[in-house]
């Protein structure tokens, strides 16, 4: 956990921010040393709340606070500028300074807050050696490649020291091949260096992985914020249920179903929490679903009637999405390459999804 000079652990965030023009209202609070991933759909309002952290942005109304310091109140005009807020945006492009050496460009940070310049030096050599660039210390960005600008510019952030570091995708420009070592850097120097970070990720390895939290947004909302592990496996929104690959259906629950608003029963293994009448969702995997033409006689099982809209090869076995007639949410099944070739599936088929009630579980939603 990060401290100053072994005093209090420092980084507790706490936003609550609306930008009227982007219909954007966030609220967040994050723990001294904690990692949260922040995953949405495009537009969701994952770079604004980012730039409300940072600075690049002014809300409409709100607070915003770090520790003890406010850095924002709109109530009474107090307004932290971004450099003085000791949070450090790392972004998709390493950004680095062409005509600075790496040496030179991780030391910006420290001599911009007054080090000497033999003692930003050292930082700079301690953070380049952190993230294994020690040798890249006397070149020039334009001498790297994106893997490695990318290594130098994580030296660059945490070399100023940020009581917050935020990160938006900081894998997502980078090819797939160099992808794996920066995420394992990145989960190596921030459990080592404990610092508060929020990251803003599309990327559901990177949420597994790297955060201890993940918080869902969904048209400038906060709509669930739980442990990584414990919102993947029962999300409750139809974005946390499609990254983690699995089947969501929204509704109310009664005593053993959840009720769809088309009046449609789905049996299944209810949550101790779920209360008869109160929203709920219907969580189950693709692979406890079966595909047929025909219901099968007398299963006691949950039969879904949906058009087939994709068939997605996927090695040994076939992603079939399909939709409910009026139902806004995809549903996927995977089955067999044999199955699919047997029942002949083409997009726009009618078909069965069959699930057993053990198979689907369901949650209370918010
Ligand atoms: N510069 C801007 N001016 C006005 N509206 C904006 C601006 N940038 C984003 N918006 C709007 O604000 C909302 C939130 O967008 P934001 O860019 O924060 O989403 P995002 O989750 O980061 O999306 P993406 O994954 O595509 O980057 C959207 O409705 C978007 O259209």
């Amino acid at each position: 956990m990060t401290t100053a000079d072994g005093g209090a652990p420092i980084g507790a965030l706490d936003l609550a921010a609306g930008v009227a023009a982007r219909d954007v209202e966030l609220t967040l609070q994050v723990e001294p040393g904690e990692v949260v991933a922040v995953l949405g759909a495009n537009g969701a309002g994952k770079s604004t709340l980012l730039a409300l952290l940072s600075g690049l942005l002014r809300p409409d109304t709100g607070t915003i606070t770090l520790d003890q310091r406010v850095l924002v109140d709109t109530d009474r005009g107090v307004w932290v500028p971004p450099h003085r807020r000791r949070v450090t945006l790392l972004a998709q492009q390493a950004l680095l300074l062409p005509h600075l050496s790496v040496a030179a460009n991780v030391a910006f940070g420290p001599r911009a807050q007054g080090v000497g310049r033999r003692e930003a030096r050292a930082l700079a050599d301690r953070w380049l050696a952190a993230v294994d660039a020690t040798e890249f210390a006397d070149r020039k960005p334009g001498q790297l490649s994106g893997g490695q600008a990318q290594r130098v510019a994580i030296a660059r952030a945490l070399a100023a020291d940020p009581a917050v570091l935020l990160l938006d995708e900081p894998m997502a420009a980078l090819d797939v091949a160099v992808a794996p070592a920066i995420r394992q850097l990145l989960r190596r120097v921030l459990r080592d260096s404990g610092r508060t970070t929020v990251l803003v990720t599309h990327d559901l390895i990177d949420a597994l992985s790297l955060a201890d939290r993940v918080v869902v947004l969904e048209a400038g909302r906060v709509v669930e914020s739980g442990p990584t592990r414990e919102v993947l496996s029962a999300p409750r929104s139809v974005f946390a249920a499609r990254i983690a690959g699995v089947n969501l259906i929204a509704g109310t629950a009664d005593e053993h179903h959840l009720r769809t608003p088309g009046g449609l029963l789905i049996a299944g293994l209810l949550a101790p929490d779920c209360r008869a009448g109160e929203p709920a969702v219907a969580v189950f995997p693709p692979n406890a679903v079966a595909v047929s033409r025909e219901e099968p006689v007398g299963s006691p099982r949950n039969h879904l009637r949906v058009v087939v809209t994709d068939l997605e090869p996927r090695g040994d076995v076939v992603r079939v999405h399909a939709a409910m007639p009026g139902g806004p949410d995809p549903l996927l099944a995977d089955i067999t390459v044999a199955a699919a070739a047997d029942l002949g599936l083409e997009p726009g088929d009618p078909v069965l999804l069959t699930v057993k009630a053990t198979g689907v579980a369901v949650h209370p939603a918010t």
